[in-house]
């Protein structure tokens, strides 16, 4: 019997040969262990530049997850470096926007975590705080070296994917960024921000594209169980487009 799940594709980090060791793709199993705890089918993508592999790829998902990762190189968007960046590999980088451009063109479901949501408000016409140490000098820390595990608080709007799963509680996200959405692109709204501003979470506002991003880490290892809701609510949202249904994210 043919499955139903829908095929969730996944990219992936990259790290070149070095003198004693290949090159790696690698991703954390949070990524792919919540998407399948949440009914899809986990299609991990490692970085290539065969255009036509990963069109013949993407003819195949029903939904997407960006992952995060170290710091899309600002030159690519007109901009230049900034002393804090530590950029990922161009490898990467230009398969995710090859896929970014894919996901876009397809009004393909997608969920953008981290860097993953960043390049998405990015290739969607919005931009971003290159360090919010020295943009936004007033926030909060929004990650620690010593804690992989640093949180912060997060204030969602109601009406909206994350205000769905979060509720009106205390809540508080696992958080490991520098840069932040600065300017919104459009289409898109903000649906959570730390209480110091930061936007922490998108969502799109067309009817015909479920799109939404969180530059928090809902997959982490010490995630809770609100934050695994957030992947239930991605791939019901997946399954919903499956059967035709179009509506609004939230
Ligand atoms: N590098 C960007 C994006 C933040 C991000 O994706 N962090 C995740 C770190 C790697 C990981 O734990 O997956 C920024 O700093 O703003």
């Amino acid at each position: 019997m043919t499955s139903t799940r829908p095929l969730i594709g996944i990219n992936t980090d990259f790290r070149p040969a070095q003198q004693r060791t290949p090159a790696y793709v690698y991703l954390a199993a949070g990524y792919y262990e919540n998407i399948q705890a949440a009914g899809g089918i986990p299609v991990i993508l490692p970085p290539s530049n065969d255009v036509d592999a990963i069109h013949a790829a993407m003819d195949r998902l029903d939904g997407f997850v960006l992952i995060g990762g170290q710091d899309l190189d600002p030159r690519n968007d007109g901009y230049m470096l900034h002393h804090s960046m530590k950029l990922m590999h161009s490898n990467r980088e230009t398969f995710d926007r090859i896929v970014v451009n894919e996901i876009t063109e397809r009004r393909m479901p997608v969920l953008g975590i981290g860097a993953g949501m960043q390049l998405l408000n990015i290739v969607q016409g919005g931009n971003l705080f290159y360090d919010i140490a020295e943009d936004l000098p007033n926030a909060v820390p929004h990650r620690d070296h010593q804690d992989p595990l640093h949180r912060h608080s997060l204030v969602v709007e109601s009406d909206s994917l994350v205000g769905r799963v979060y509720g009106d509680g205390e809540i508080r996200v696992a958080s490991r960024h520098h840069m932040a959405i600065d300017e919104v692109a459009p289409g898109f709204r903000v649906t959570a921000r730390c209480p110091d501003g930061v936007i922490e979470a998108i969502e799109s506002e067309m009817m015909d594209w479920f799109a939404v991003g969180t530059q928090f880490h809902p997959e982490c290892e010490a995630a809770s169980a609100l934050d695994i809701r957030i992947f239930e609510e991605f791939v019901d949202g997946v399954k919903e487009r499956q059967t035709g249904d179009l509506r609004l994210v939230a």
